[in-house]
């Protein structure tokens, strides 16, 4: 029984130290968007974010690990015949659920809403996913879109993640999450990027940021651990009515404010990571 325990621990460590050795001797760098509340703009920031990079000549792929809600193929105007779900079934093999969108340099891995973790939640699927795509060691970054909330899967793709971005928007409820997301990795990763949506200016997203800086000094959280605040990003009609038409906000409103800022979240990131 004890040799049991000992090679699930051992099994444990050694996939996590994997996928955390492969972040440095593989060329693709893995970045996690998540967010502490749904339906703050995180899939539509992510989309933008990515295409963005992908403009910059970077290759990018985009895995959809929204269970609950994968809409990342409505916002990149892609219809999949096969998703992430495929590939770890064993239906079908990685490259096989890598699908092109019409933009260049720009790839997918489709989500399936309504997954049930349970069943295999101690078989380590998904940073197992992650550490196959690394091994691939072809796309510049890759970016897990993991949906909302602090569910077992998102803590799964965090656990191999160095770089984090937490996207919230300034709601007391979506704060309140986002702190949730602080305190838990602040017990074992360096840093959080954290970016505001839906802000009327940047000196809100700042000023937020800090005090959250403040509240997990006085929590006495680990004092290593940095917030990072990255940017804001306004609420703009546009970006509903570009995800409405398919398209990519930042492609069709190049001009517009909220356009620039993702543009310099873009910039700061690459810093960053
Ligand atoms: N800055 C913004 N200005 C205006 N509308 C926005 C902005 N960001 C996102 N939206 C709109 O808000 C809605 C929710 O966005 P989105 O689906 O990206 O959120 P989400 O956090 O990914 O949600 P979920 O967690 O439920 O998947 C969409 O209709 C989107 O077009």
């Amino acid at each position: 029984m004890l040799d049991v325990k000992l090679s699930q621990a051992e099994k444990l460590i050694n996939l996590t130290s994997k996928a955390n050795d492969n972040l440095t001797i593989s060329k693709t760098k893995l970045l996690t968007i998540t967010s502490g509340k749904g339906g703050v703009g995180k899939s539509t920031f992510t989309a933008n974010f990515a295409y963005i990079l992908s403009q910059k000549g970077l290759k990018v792929l985009v895995l959809d690990a929204d269970i609950g809600l994968a809409n990342m193929q409505v916002l990149f105007d892609v219809k999949p015949v096969v998703t992430l779900f495929d590939y770890i079934n064993g239906h079908k093999k990685l490259k096989e659920v890598i699908v092109e969108t019409k933009y260049q340099n720009l790839s997918l891995i489709a989500g399936k809403s309504g997954y049930q973790y349970g069943s295999n939640s101690n078989s380590f699927i998904f940073s197992r996913l992650v550490e196959d795509i690394l091994e691939l060691n072809y796309y510049d970054i890759l970016i897990v879109d993991t949906g909302a909330g602090l569910n077992d899967y998102v803590k799964e793709f965090l656990k191999v993640s160095t770089n984090i971005l937490a996207i919230t928007s300034t709601d007391p409820s979506a704060l309140t999450d986002v702190y949730s997301l602080i305190k838990m990795l602040a017990i074992d990763k360096k840093s959080l990027m954290l970016c505001f949506n839906h802000t009327k200016n940047d000196l809100i997203g700042e000023t937020i940021s800090n005090s959250l800086v403040n509240l997990a000094k006085k929590n006495r959280l680990k004092s290593e651990f940095v917030i990072k605040y990255i940017g804001s990003v306004p609420s703009s009609e546009n970006i509903t009515r570009a995800a409405r038409a398919r398209k990519i906000f930042v492609n069709e409103f190049r001009q517009e404010e909220a356009a620039h800022k993702l543009q310099n979240i873009v910039d700061s990131v690459l810093k960053n990571i």
